[in-house]
């Protein structure tokens, strides 16, 4: 109705038509903050406005709604408002700067249609499609198209050579997740690098760096000396608590805790395409995670551990009703090894997709042979 550069596309009859005939139709309706102040005759400019634009919208009969913010310049970040008649959720994704946003409205809601078409259910669907225009935006945001003020952004980003860009995080990779420790590996003799290459010969399908008595300078040469290891073998690397080593050596992402940098914030400052986890207990910690843009959770402890001191344990049970509740992908933590790693993962719930494991692996006299025999076991409970 009303284009992104402010072009008025349909007039009063038009609108009409939106508000008697198409909307009570609808499944979802997805305006710009100046399509929901046409369709509503009323000014919607900031996000309070916005809610109430959502649910007077909703009012008219869509069964959802995504007042989408994109043009509200004040937020460094760019918010939508999504209602679904009952609750109300703040998407958040970090605003490009870049002249080039002709047509996201139109792919964003043609990537929700085909995620819908996909089976998903529609806030998933909003959150996924959200994502996928960030990152087109990003990929874009430097081409020169044309001589208006905006220029063309690149939808068919995922068609191209994209070589030099990270993988998309597949769930798959949680399988064996090693983390280290600093203080077992200084105990074992080895170096942070030795332990790595071991865990990766071994069959640990991620990292996670967890070295908690490191300095910054130690830690960003330990990471960047990780990743050289990692990259060549399709292992991401993550960084435990620390967005700005991960930024400083480009590793895949980090994974942060509930009093860490919140993931909100992480996901603003990694860009859509890095690897963010989070630990959660609770259903609810799980919601706002995926609420957050985090790509995973890690839930634990699911028994007792010496790693982590004064560490609740949720035991299966909690495990259980965490990833149940959870839309995200799920890796248990928390005293996991060889005589208990079968049991953990035959709790038959889809979205576990394994186990992380620090002692077992690292508190060992060898990594490589504790990761094998850790790898056979997960394969063979599967
Ligand atoms: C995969 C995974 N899950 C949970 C944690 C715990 O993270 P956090 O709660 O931030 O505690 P610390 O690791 O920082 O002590 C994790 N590291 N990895
Ligand atoms: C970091 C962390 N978070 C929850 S439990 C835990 C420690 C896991 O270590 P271990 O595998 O040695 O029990």
């Amino acid at each position: 109705m009303v284009s992104t550069s402010g072009d008025v596309l349909a007039g009063p009859s038009i609108v009409s038509g939106f508000r008697e005939d198409l909307l009570p139709m609808a499944d979802i309706v997805t305006p710009n903050v100046k399509e929901a102040s046409a369709l509503l005759g009323m000014q919607v400019a900031t996000v309070a406005d916005m809610h109430s634009a959502a649910k007077l919208l909703h009012n008219l009969g869509p069964r959802n709604v995504l007042v989408k913010g994109g043009d509200l310049h004040d937020s460094s970040d760019a918010i939508d408002i999504f209602f679904d008649g009952k609750d109300f959720y703040e998407l958040r994704s970090s605003r490009v700067k870049t002249r080039n946003t002709h047509g996201t409205g139109c792919s964003l809601a043609s990537c929700i249609a085909a995620e819908l078409a996909k089976g998903s259910p529609m806030l998933s669907a909003v959150k996924v499609a959200k994502r996928f225009i960030e990152t087109a935006l990003d990929y874009s945001k430097d081409l020169v198209i044309g001589n208006g003020p905006q220029g063309p952004f690149d939808h068919l980003l995922r068609l191209k050579n994209t070589s030099c860009r990270q993988e998309a995080f597949n769930p798959s990779d949680l399988f064996l997740y090693a983390v280290t420790d600093s203080g077992m590996n200084k105990k074992w003799g080895r170096s942070i690098t030795d332990a790595v290459k071991s865990a990766i010969e071994g069959g640990a399908t991620i990292i996670q760096l967890r070295e908690k008595d490191a300095d910054t300078g130690e830690f960003l040469e330990a990471a960047q000396a990780c990743l050289k290891i990692c990259r060549p073998h399709g292992v991401p690397l993550l960084v435990n608590d620390r967005i700005d080593i991960a930024l400083a050596c480009d590793a895949n992402g980090v994974h942060v805790g509930q009093s860490d940098m919140p993931a909100r914030v992480a996901r603003t400052l990694l860009g859509p395409e890095k690897i963010i986890g989070v630990s959660c207990k609770t259903p609810q910690h799980a919601q706002q995670a995926w609420i957050d843009g985090a790509d995973y959770i890690g839930c634990g402890g699911v028994y007792p551990t010496n790693t982590k001191a004064n560490n609740l344990t949720v035991g299966l049970d909690g495990l259980k009703t965490v990833c149940l509740s959870s839309k995200l992908p799920v890796v248990a933590i928390g005293g996991i090894g060889i005589s208990n790693a079968s049991d953990v993962m035959r709790l038959g719930v889809p979205n576990l997709k394994g186990i992380a494991v620090v002692s077992a692996l690292f508190d060992r006299e060898c990594v490589t042979t504790e990761t094998k025999k850790l790898h056979a076991v997960l394969t063979e409970a599967q």
